[in-house]
């Protein structure tokens, strides 16, 4: 528990902090949730860098995204390993889970076999897939509106299902939805700082299991875990001896495994840790979307006169308008920025001693690039409390890049991350993103909903969920269709991609 005193290198200081309390370090100051509130005060009081220490373990914030760029991208052969907190790593895991994987062989070999099938230029093939699952998102949020957050979930966990295992989900309060989601949030209940004492006291996973029923629980849960993620690759199994011609990852690593040196059991859990990734991450940024639209609906028309002028009544917006839609874009890199999915950012950990600015960072240090403060600094973001899209479109803005057939666009942006470890997602994630919200200006007003005294209901400006990747709690919006006409697009664009869907044939 004793911190170590590892001696500073001459002309080296540590980076500034906030005092800790002997053998607990800051561990005390530290909220329970939405951690990254809190790390953004700290940032704007000690600067960009700030040491925390937490019970012997050194932890370094990021609050400035060149900074985090230095570090974990351009220094990344020492700032791409993760940090092994037991209770989630270890227990719930078994070591096997992808996002956590330690900097080594084993990531390497997941992460080679995931980019040839996430490259930009690969990824752009998925687009069948993705307009499947949006014409039928906005088809039933048109028709549902009060069931938004399960027809989002199911959107994004089916267009998950589609592309990992050829599977179709039925809707979002089905066995296999609810399954995953129900992993999703269980493991950032458990990974969430505070929840095991083991993660603060590593010499707790020595105690014998009678003595420890949160390790049998883990265990067990591990376990089931396991079987679903086995049983998923199985179902794909199944298809392909049955003749089915659907393309899948899942399907990819069958027919090539040879090449990747992964495991059956290693292979399982890489495409149940990339499920878990993509399940609500994209979902969540789409809630933040309409909450962002519902607190600022100036946006949201501005949004639906530029699709309006680009687009017309008679069809849905396709892939090709996108370079048309410069707004659209940058209402959704606005909300990335406003509503980072992963607020604190996911941390990196540190594999050498290393001087950055004169401050000295020691081996073993857990990097958090805190996207809630990276996304609030005042140098890049003027007033960056205000929701503003014009940041991205007016060249007065630090941030504007031309042309605007281009950018703004979400290529390498800091809310997925930095460096080696960068999500490997990304295009997936920005063109799912791109066409819902294209879908959603085109089809429907989003608004506000009134009391019973006609009052306008606001929703918060920050009620998120717990965990790491957060999205807006259940608020109140008004949502109906456009017009009669549309609808009937949409419902006839519905009906023809039934028919095309190879799923269903
Ligand atoms: C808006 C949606 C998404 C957000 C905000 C997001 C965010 C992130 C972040 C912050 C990381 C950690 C990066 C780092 O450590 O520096 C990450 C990693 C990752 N993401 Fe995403 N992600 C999204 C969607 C997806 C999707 C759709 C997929 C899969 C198709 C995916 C697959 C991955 C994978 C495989 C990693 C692991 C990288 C590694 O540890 O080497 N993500 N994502």
């Amino acid at each position: 528990l004793k911190p170590k005193r590892t001696p500073l290198p001459p002309g080296t200081k540590l980076p500034p902090g906030p005092p800790g309390l002997p053998f607990l370090g800051n561990l005390l100051s530290l909220p329970l949730s939405h951690s990254w509130l809190h790390f953004r005060a700290l940032t704007d009081h000690y600067g960009p860098l700030v040491r925390l220490t937490i019970a012997g373990q050194n932890h370094l914030l990021l609050g400035r995204e060149s900074i985090a760029n230095d570090l974990l991208r351009e220094r990344g052969t020492i700032y791409s390993d993760r940090y092994l907190a037991p209770a989630a790593t270890q227990l719930l895991c078994d070591g096997e889970f992808m996002l956590f994987l330690p900097y080594g062989e084993k990531w390497r070999r997941e992460r080679r076999f995931m980019h040839q099938l996430t490259m930009s230029s690969v990824a752009a093939g998925y687009r069948p897939e993705q307009r499947i699952e949006a014409v039928r998102m906005v088809r039933d949020i048109l028709r549902t509106p009060g069931d938004y957050q399960a027809i989002l979930e199911r959107l994004s966990v089916g267009l998950g299902m589609r592309l990992l295992y050829g599977q179709r989900l039925e809707n979002g309060h089905d066995e296999d939805c609810r399954r995953i989601l129900g992993i999703v949030h269980e493991l950032e209940r458990v990974g969430s700082p505070g929840n095991y004492f083991v993660d603060v006291f590593p010499w707790m996973m020595g105690l014998p299991d009678w003595m420890a029923p949160w390790k049998r629980y883990l265990k067990e849960k591990r376990v089931k875990d396991e079987e679903f993620f086995t049983g998923l690759v199985e179902r794909t199994r199944r298809d392909m001896q049955a003749g089915k011609d659907v393309r899948s990852f899942a399907r990819t690593w069958l027919e090539t495994r040879e090449k990747w040196g992964l495991s059956e059991r290693e292979a399982a859990w890489m495409f149940g840790s990339v499920f878990d990734a993509a399940a609500t991450s994209t979902s969540s940024l789409m809630m933040s979307f309409v909450l962002a639209m519902v607190r600022n609906p100036e946006w949201f028309r501005r949004l639906q006169e530029e699709m309006d002028g680009v687009v017309g009544p008679d069809r849905l917006p396709t892939y090709d308008d996108l370079p048309q839609l410069p707004l659209l874009r940058a209402c959704i890199k606005e909300t990335f920025r406003f509503y980072p999915v992963t607020g604190g950012g996911f941390p990196h950990k540190s594999t050498q001693d290393d001087v950055y600015q004169g401050y000295f960072i020691e081996k073993g240090t857990i990097v958090h690039p805190v996207q809630w403060a990276i996304h609030r600094d005042p140098e890049l973001y003027p007033d960056p409390d205000t929701f503003n899209p014009r940041r991205w479109l007016d060249a007065k803005y630090p941030t504007y890049r031309e042309p605007l057939t281009v950018y703004p666009n979400l290529q390498s942006f800091s809310g997925f991350g930095h460096g080696r470890r960068l999500c490997q997602g990304m295009n997936i994630a920005e063109a799912s993103a791109s066409l819902q919200v294209a879908y959603l200006a085109w089809g429907t007003n989003i608004g506000r909903k009134k009391d019973g005294q006609g009052r306008e209901i606001i929703p918060p400006e920050y009620d998120f969920s717990v965990g790491f990747n957060v999205a807006p709690n259940r608020f109140e919006f008004d949502l109906h269709e456009r017009s009669k006409d549309r609808t009937e697009v949409i419902e006839r664009e519905y009906q023809k991609s039934l028919a095309e869907d190879p799923l269903l044939s």
